[in-house]
């Protein structure tokens, strides 16, 4: 399947909880996730996850790190999305909604929504939590219902990287 559009996903990270937003519009409205967008063109995958953390939450990330991908084969769109996922413990300024996330709520790691997120979420957050490298594909056959998936620790991002090519 080809690859369609590429995607920053970013999780701020502080005392054991995370930092999700109530997506108000678009792709995942009315989920939790972490922050991010669309990878424009002749920009870099971390130049993309720090403007979508800005835009989303208003606060500049220093320390962002790839933890893992996701490679979603969308069967109902004959394509498949590209999620880079990012996390991030130093940030200045202080987090604050926007237009696209909103409210933002910091949940502790055994608190996550689960039950308003994407279907797969479950599957990959135990690896993104703990910040161990991983590699995850997921096939979706209709946009709730999730045929197959597989996830994958690495040792080190270039190899995680490499399933999801
Ligand atoms: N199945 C899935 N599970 C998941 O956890 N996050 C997903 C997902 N599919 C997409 N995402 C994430 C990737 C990205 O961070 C976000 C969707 O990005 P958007 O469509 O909001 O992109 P943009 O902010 O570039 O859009 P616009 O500004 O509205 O054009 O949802």
């Amino acid at each position: 399947m080809p690859v369609g559009k590429i995607f920053t996903l970013v999780f701020l990270k502080r005392n054991n909880s995370v930092l999700l937003g109530l997506k108000t519009r678009g792709l995942g409205e009315g989920l939790w996730n972490g922050f991010g967008g669309k990878v424009e063109e002749n920009e870099t995958v971390a130049n993309c996850a720090r403007r979508e953390v800005e835009e989303e939450c208003g606060v500049i990330a220093s320390d962002l790190k790839q933890i893992g991908v996701v490679r979603y084969d969308l069967d109902y769109d004959k394509s498949a999305d590209v999620v880079h996922i990012f996390t991030c413990s130093k940030f200045d300024g202080f987090e604050k909604p926007s237009e696209e996330m909103n409210p933002i709520k910091w949940y502790k790691y055994t608190d996550i929504p689960f039950e308003q997120m994407w279907p797969d979420a479950p599957k990959w957050y135990p690896f993104m939590l703990k910040d161990k490298y991983f590699s995850a594909r997921v096939i979706y056959t209709d946009k709730n219902t999730i045929k197959d998936s597989i996830i994958q620790e690495f040792g080190s991002l270039s190899n995680a990287l490499k399933l999801a090519q």
